[in-house]
């Protein structure tokens, strides 16, 4: 478990840091991912709204897929069959698998935690299913991801602290089970510990300390980004990412918004993964340099403009608001591809500028210029 050492086929370099930010490489079997990295969430193994090869032009090394969409539907063990996830998709590329314990809470029906699994029924076909953290890395193991996550429970904000005491013990002998699953079989690939401990941060350390022990490839810092303040995330994100190794990966999940992913940043975190640069694009929302563009709003029926016609994505430098706006009121598809690449396109260009600013040692200067440009809004 020793992923520093650069002659095996996962391991991580830490090349560069600017006060608590840092910049790394992150090697896996199917390629390099530059850190500070945004993975663009493939749930069920598509990008929604966009063709994968939009997804690597726009910068992304890395994309997530949900473990819990995939095993029940299509199968675990049939895209084992047809070749393992990157095959299946065409992706090929570096892929992260979750370990499907949130979406189980989040999306499953009639489901219940044991110290064994949980047990829940399809919200497909309403089959009972048992997901063990053994069962977990098995699934993720069919599916052939780079990066593996131990499974855990993860509690949503605000809950009680005997909740959450419950929640953080449970996901570290669940962090055992699913090491000790993971090196039955070793083939090069990494494991994932996720800290929990919701708000208290007495209960944040444990989980960290407890993790670090049994030792993993990387730490992602869970249970948060599900309904507290920022300020919360942040602070628990400053209590939680001195107690994890320099030399190894911290992954914030499911965050966030720009503004989130740079003070995250700041405070230590190397990867991120969200919905809403798609989801929202979706939705006839932008995400530019200056800030979040509503394009149901009728004051671009008649713009000409471009989002940013300095953008280097080219659908954000050529395609006039007021064309944007006519496709998204009219519910034409066109909308929502244009606007998820133009959304994942932001993303990475945010994070290059980040990796490019903390290589440099211009990070302060570059969160900045950064925030001011957000805040001066979309002219
Ligand atoms: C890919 C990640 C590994 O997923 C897991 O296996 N478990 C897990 N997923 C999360 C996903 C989250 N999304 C948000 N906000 C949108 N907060 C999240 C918190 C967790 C969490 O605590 N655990």
């Amino acid at each position: 478990m020793n992923p520093s050492d650069t002659s095996l086929p996962s391991h991580f370099e830490l090349l560069g840091t600017d006060g608590a930010a840092r910049t790394g490489r992150l090697t896996t079997p199917h390629g390099v991912v530059r850190t500070p990295a945004f993975m663009p969430v493939g749930t069920a193994g598509a990008m929604k709204g966009m063709h994968w090869r939009e997804v690597r032009d726009a910068g992304a090394d890395i994309v997530l897929g949900n473990t819990y969409h995939l095993m029940l539907r299509p199968g675990a063990e049939r895209i084992a069959a047809l070749g393992g996830l990157q095959t299946f998709t065409g992706w090929n590329g570096p892929m992260l698998t979750d370990s499907g314990g949130f979406q189980v809470m989040s999306l499953a029906d009639l489901r219940k935690v044991s110290e064994h699994a949980v047990t829940f029924r399809s919200h497909i076909d309403g089959a009972k299913v048992e997901l063990s953290p053994e069962r977990s890395i098995e699934v993720q193991r069919y599916l052939g991801s780079d990066i593996a996550m131990q499974m855990d429970e993860c509690v949503r904000l605000p809950a009680e602290r005997d909740d959450i005491d419950r929640a953080m013990r449970l996901s570290l002998r669940w962090a055992e089970r699913s090491k000790r699953a993971f090196e039955s079989a070793p083939d090069g690939y990494m494991l994932f510990g996720i800290v929990q401990g919701g708000d208290i941060p007495q209960l944040r350390h444990a989980s960290a300390q407890g993790l670090v022990e049994i030792g993993f490839h990387g730490y992602a810092i869970g249970g948060l980004a599900v309904g507290e303040p920022q300020a919360v995330m942040l602070a628990m994100i400053d209590e939680t990412a001195p107690l994890l190794p320099q030399e190894r990966p911290r992954y914030l999940m499911g965050v966030g918004t720009p503004d989130d992913i740079l003070e995250a940043v700041k405070r230590g975190i190397d990867m991120f993964d969200c919905v809403m640069p798609t989801r929202n694009g979706r939705h006839g929302v932008a995400f530019t340099r200056f800030g979040q563009v509503n394009l149901r709003n009728a004051r671009h029926a008649d713009d000409p403009r471009p989002l940013d016609a300095e953008s280097p994505w080219p659908s954000t430098r050529n395609y006039a608001r007021a064309y944007l706006h006519h496709l998204v009121k009219a519910g034409e598809t066109l909308g929502a591809m244009l606007l998820s690449e133009i959304n994942i396109a932001y993303y990475q260009f945010l994070m290059q500028g980040i990796r490019d600013a903390i290589a440099h040692g211009t990070f302060d200067e570059f969160y900045q210029r950064t925030r001011e440009d957000w805040a001066r809004g979309d002219i």
